[in-house]
C-alpha cells in the first residue's frame, strides 16, 4: 500500500517506510515571527517563469501539480536565501476537508486553508531527481491561501480539474504564468527542511511568503473534488496536508527577509 493521508497510511505511518520522518530538518514547522531573526544579508528573490515551459497538470493521487518542461533555464528562481540559479519543476497545492485547515506550514499556531509549493531544483545538479536527495537541492517557495475574492489566475487551473478528477488523470496544461500565483510583496520567511511528503529528503531551502494569496470559499471547495482514488473506486475525496498533531508542531529557527 502506498502512502497516503488516511489514518492507516498517513503522516503518523511514513516513518515505517521513511525513517527520515524522524530526521532533524523534517518539514512542516510553526513559524514563529516573534522568534525568526531578521537577516540583512538575505537578497529579496528574483523569479522569472516563462508560460511557454508550462506543460500539464495532473492529478498525482496526492495533490494537484503543474510541471514544466525544465531543460533550460527560461522558469528559475535566484537570489533571496539561495546561491546559484534553482529551475522551477512544478508547483502544486496542499488543502484541508474545510476553510480552516488546510496548510501545512503555520504561522503562529494559525493555519491557512492551503498551501501553494512551487519546487525548484539546482542546477549544480543534473536533474530534479538527483537534486531531491542532496541538502542544497531544493527550494520551494510557499505561498498561503487565505479565503477572500474570486482568484481569476487560480480558476484557470480549477477549470480543468474535472478532466483530471481521479488519480492518474493529466491533461495538457499550456501557457500559464505561475508568478500570477504569488503575492505582490515577496516578503519570505526561510529555514532550511525536508520535502512534506515521502520521501522526505532533507533537501529543501523552504522560502515561505509572508503575503497571502485569496481564493473564494467556492475554489477552495473545487480543490475538494478531486480525488484521491482512480476512476471506478470508491471515491474518496482529497486533502493533502502533512500536519503533525498540535503537541507536535514544530517551531524551529527562521530567518526573516523583512
Ligand atoms: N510538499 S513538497 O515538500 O513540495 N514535496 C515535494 N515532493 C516532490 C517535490 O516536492
Ligand atoms: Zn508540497
Amino acid at each position: 500500500m502506498s502512502w497516503g493521508y488516511k489514518p492507516n497510511n498517513g503522516p503518523q505511518k511514513w516513518v515505517e517506510n521513511f525513517p527520515i520522518a524522524d530526521g532533524v530538518r523534517q518539514s512542516p514547522i510553526d513559524i514563529v515571527p516573534g522568534q525568526a531573526s531578521y537577516d540583512a544579508g538575505l537578497k529579496p528573490l528574483d523569479l522569472k517563469y516563462d508560460p511557454s515551459t508550462c506543460l500539464d497538470i495532473l492529478n498525482n493521487g496526492h495533490s494537484v501539480q503543474v510541471t514544466f518542461a525544465d531543460d533550460t533555464d527560461s522558469s528559475r528562481l535566484t537570489d533571496g536565501p539561495i546561491s546559484g540559479l534553482y529551475r522551477l519543476k512544478q508547483f502544486h497545492f496542499h488543502w484541508g476537508a474545510s476553510d480552516d485547515k488546510g496548510s501545512e506550514h503555520t504561522v503562529a499556531g494559525t493555519k491557512y486553508p492551503a498551501e501553494l509549493h512551487l519546487v525548484h531544483w539546482n542546477t549544480k545538479y543534473a536533474s530534479f531527481s538527483e537534486a531531491a536527495s542532496k541538502p542544497d537541492g531544493l527550494a520551494v517557495v510557499g505561498v498561503f491561501l487565505k479565503i477572500g475574492g474570486e482568484n481569476p489566475n487560480l480558476q484557470k487551473l480549477l477549470d480543468a480539474f474535472d478532466t483530471i478528477k481521479s488519480k492518474g488523470k493529466q491533461t495538457s496544461f499550456a501557457n500559464f504564468d505561475p508568478s500570477t500565483l504569488l503575492p505582490g510583496c515577496l516578503d519570505y520567511w526561510t529555514y532550511d527542511g525536508s520535502l512534506t511528503t515521502p520521501p522526505l529528503y532533507e533537501s529543501v531551502t523552504w522560502i515561505v511568503c509572508k503575503e497571502p494569496i485569496t481564493a473564494s470559499s467556492g475554489q477552495m471547495a473545487k480543490f475538494r473534488t478531486l480525488l484521491f482514488s482512480a476512476d471506478g473506486a470508491a471515491p474518496d475525496c482529497m486533502k493533502t496536508a502533512r500536519v503533525k498533531n498540535e503537541d507536535e508542531l514544530l517551531s524551529k529557527w527562521c530567518s526573516s527577509s523583512s
